[in-house]
């Protein structure tokens, strides 16, 4: 099973880049910037990662996001992300960015997606993979602050292919952000947000009704309706799921205890995704494997997660095909 999934060329969908700064890279970044960390050593900050919550993750991963000031803070972010797709076999992947968690510390814009967007191009000519990126609005802040990142990203809209919403979910429904999300769906953007990570599914139903959502991040809590699963069966909504993320941030308490199975059997599109790898102690096959070795999933299950990721993906019907055809290809 293990050999299976590491020999599947993957899409992932859900992934934070700064979620992927590892302890290495912040002290090396934090010494060159001269940034303080709370943090005397890298087995310090592993200490760190212990949450009980989302909250308490998100505390310690915007502290962490501070010692990214240049353009290649940025591109060394995302190139030691790349090189952590080549390992586990990612041939596409998209990839969120906040904007306002670097914009509110005084880093332009301009200097966090140009390092990204340089980093992807030469993970394009050196590795064939490709990439999409998508920006994210904090949910804890206003408004009227996405409308000023949206405003900023229209300079960059052909390197944005869709928006996004995240960090702290519950008090922040979907709906805080309707006319927001309305001006970019208008504009061409893509549209996902994280919803029913830790809130109720009725922020499901407000990502989807509301925002017009093609995908839901998350989404796990679905369960608990079944109009909702019906629906989500029928519309064959994508929901990218993140196994590390929610045991480390306690939305099941165990992988024994992950709805991903009965989502699948229910006929769900979802996927495996790794969400803030650096915190959640692995990368994509990592999630693929503890699902395996705590949850009776078949080896036709890994091969519906992974072509999944390909069909939920934001890339045209030729290379989705191309891509899916790879999958088969490997299974030889
Ligand atoms: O899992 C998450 N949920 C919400 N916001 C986030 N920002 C990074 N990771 C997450
Ligand atoms: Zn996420």
């Amino acid at each position: 099973m293990i050999e299976l999934i590491k020999k599947l060329p993957k899409a992932e969908l859900h992934l934070h880049i700064e979620g992927s700064l590892e302890p290495e890279l912040m002290f090396r970044l934090a010494q060159k910037n001269d940034i303080q960390i709370p943090y005397k050593d890298i087995d310090d900050v592993r200490r760190a990662y212990n949450f009980t919550n989302l909250q308490t993750f998100l505390d310690i991963y915007y502290a962490g996001a501070n010692v990214l000031i240049t353009q290649q803070d940025f591109y060394d972010l995302t190139w030691a992300y790349i090189l952590k797709c080549v390992e586990d076999n990612v041939i596409h992947t998209e990839i969120f960015f906040d904007p306002q968690t670097h914009t509110e510390r005084g880093v332009e814009f301009a200097t966090v997606i140009n390092g990204i967007k340089s980093a992807l191009a030469d993970a394009k000519a050196e590795y064939g993979i490709s990439s999409c990126i998508i920006m994210c609005f904090l949910r804890h802040l206003s408004q009227d602050a996405a409308f000023e990142t949206l405003e900023a990203a229209m300079a960059f809209k052909d390197d944005i292919v869709g928006v996004g919403l995240d960090s702290s979910e519950l008090g922040n429904p979907p709906s805080k952000f309707t006319e927001v999300f309305r001006q970019a769906k208008d504009a061409g953007f893509k549209v996902v947000a994280h919803a029913g990570e830790e809130a109720d599914f009725s922020y499901i139903y407000e990502a989807l009704d509301v925002l017009r959502s093609d995908r839901i991040d998350h989404g796990v809590q679905a369960i608990h309706s079944e109009a909702l699963m019906q629906r989500l069966k029928e519309e064959q909504m994508p929901l990218t799921v993140c196994p590390n993320s929610n045991i480390e941030l306690k939305v099941f308490e165990s992988y024994q205890n992950h709805n991903i199975k009965t989502l699948l059997d229910y006929g769900l599109n979802v996927s495996v995704n790794s969400d803030d790898p650096a915190y959640f102690k692995g990368y994509i096959n990592q999630n693929f494997i503890n699902l395996v070795e705590n949850l009776p999933l078949t080896e036709d299950d890994i091969v519906t997660l992974v072509k999944n990721s390909f069909r939920a993906s934001f890339i045209d019907d030729d290379l989705k095909q191309a891509y899916l055809a790879r999958v088969d290809l490997a299974l030889q």
